[in-house]
């Protein structure tokens, strides 16, 4: 039996490339490309919904695809610590509830945010800079948010070093940690975390170059969800990941 799935954000840079993998795959059916534009009941009749959208309207998408009884894959961004944790109420209100929210397909992204969680323990001083092609429209960036939350929880409750933060050029403070964000034609996606000790400064780098990089992901992701239960954040146990960076790495709940 193929597995009937609708996409929230179909007709944008990441929904398209979703759409090819779900379309490409005998184990999916896609039934519905889902715009800004598109009535709220189209897709309803789908098992499992990708929401691939817009921070802003993320929330209501998932929420809306609960209720009905989809599973749920997320790849959106802005889902941080405090989002995730009314997710995590609502479907543990929610029998038979399954979600995956996913900050960064790319394997490269996920195993940097987790060398940067090992790291995060060892150094005082950690800063964030994120460049993205100049078509997002937020900032931070969900992964550099995501990674800087798991630094800091990482160091349970050890504040960084991170002097004269009130001052705007020294980026926006994540869970303790300065994050500097780019915008910058000619770039895809790229994250630096760079941690500094006496006399050295470790840096942790991931450099997206093209979408394809989000394509094994995207599929590990929809296939995980058949059986997944609950909340799950990150890629970590889809790829064989976790404990790498010590315990609960990337689950939430
Ligand atoms: N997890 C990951 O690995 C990755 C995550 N992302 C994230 O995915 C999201 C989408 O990125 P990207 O594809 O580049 O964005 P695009 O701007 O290319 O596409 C956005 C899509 O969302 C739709 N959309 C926009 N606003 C709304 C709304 N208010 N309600 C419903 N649908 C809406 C658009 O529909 P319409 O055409 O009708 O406007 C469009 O289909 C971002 O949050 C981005 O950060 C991106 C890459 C990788
Ligand atoms: O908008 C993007 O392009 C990306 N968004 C995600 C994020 O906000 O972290 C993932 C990746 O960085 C690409």
């Amino acid at each position: 039996m193929t597995t009937r799935v609708a996409v929230a954000g179909a007709t944008g840079r990441l929904g398209s490339l979703v759409c090819e993998i779900v379309e490409a795959d005998p184990a999916f059916e896609l039934v519905a490309r889902l715009g800004r534009a598109s009535d709220t009941e189209a897709g309803a009749d789908a098992h499992l919904l990708v929401d691939v959208s817009h921070p802003d309207a993320s929330p209501a998408i998932v929420e809306r695809a609960l209720a009905r009884g989809q599973r749920v894959l997320v790849g959106t961004s802005g889902w941080s610590e405090d989002r995730l944790t009314a997710l995590a109420a609502t479907v543990a209100a929610t029998p038979g509830a399954a979600v995956l929210v996913v900050p960064n397909f790319s394997l490269g992204s996920v195993l940097g945010t987790a060398l940067a969680q090992i790291a995060a323990k060892f150094y005082d001083s950690i800063e964030v800079i994120e460049a993205h092609h100049p078509g997002k429209v937020d900032s931070p960036s969900g992964t550099a948010v995501r990674t800087a939350e798991l630094m800091a929880k990482a160091r349970n409750g050890r504040p960084v070093d991170a002097p004269h933060a009130d001052q705007s050029p020294r980026g926006e403070l994540v869970a303790g940690i300065p994050v500097h964000s780019l915008r910058l034609a000619g770039v895809v996606a790229k994250q630096e975390v760079r941690l500094g000790g006496d006399g050295e400064v470790l840096t942790i780098t991931h450099d997206t170059h093209s979408n394809a990089a989000y394509r094994a992901g995207i599929s590990a992701a929809l296939h995980a969800l058949l059986t997944a239960q609950g909340l799950t954040v990150g890629l970590d146990g889809v790829l064989g990941l976790s404990g790498l960076a010590g315990s609960g790495a990337g689950v939430s709940a």
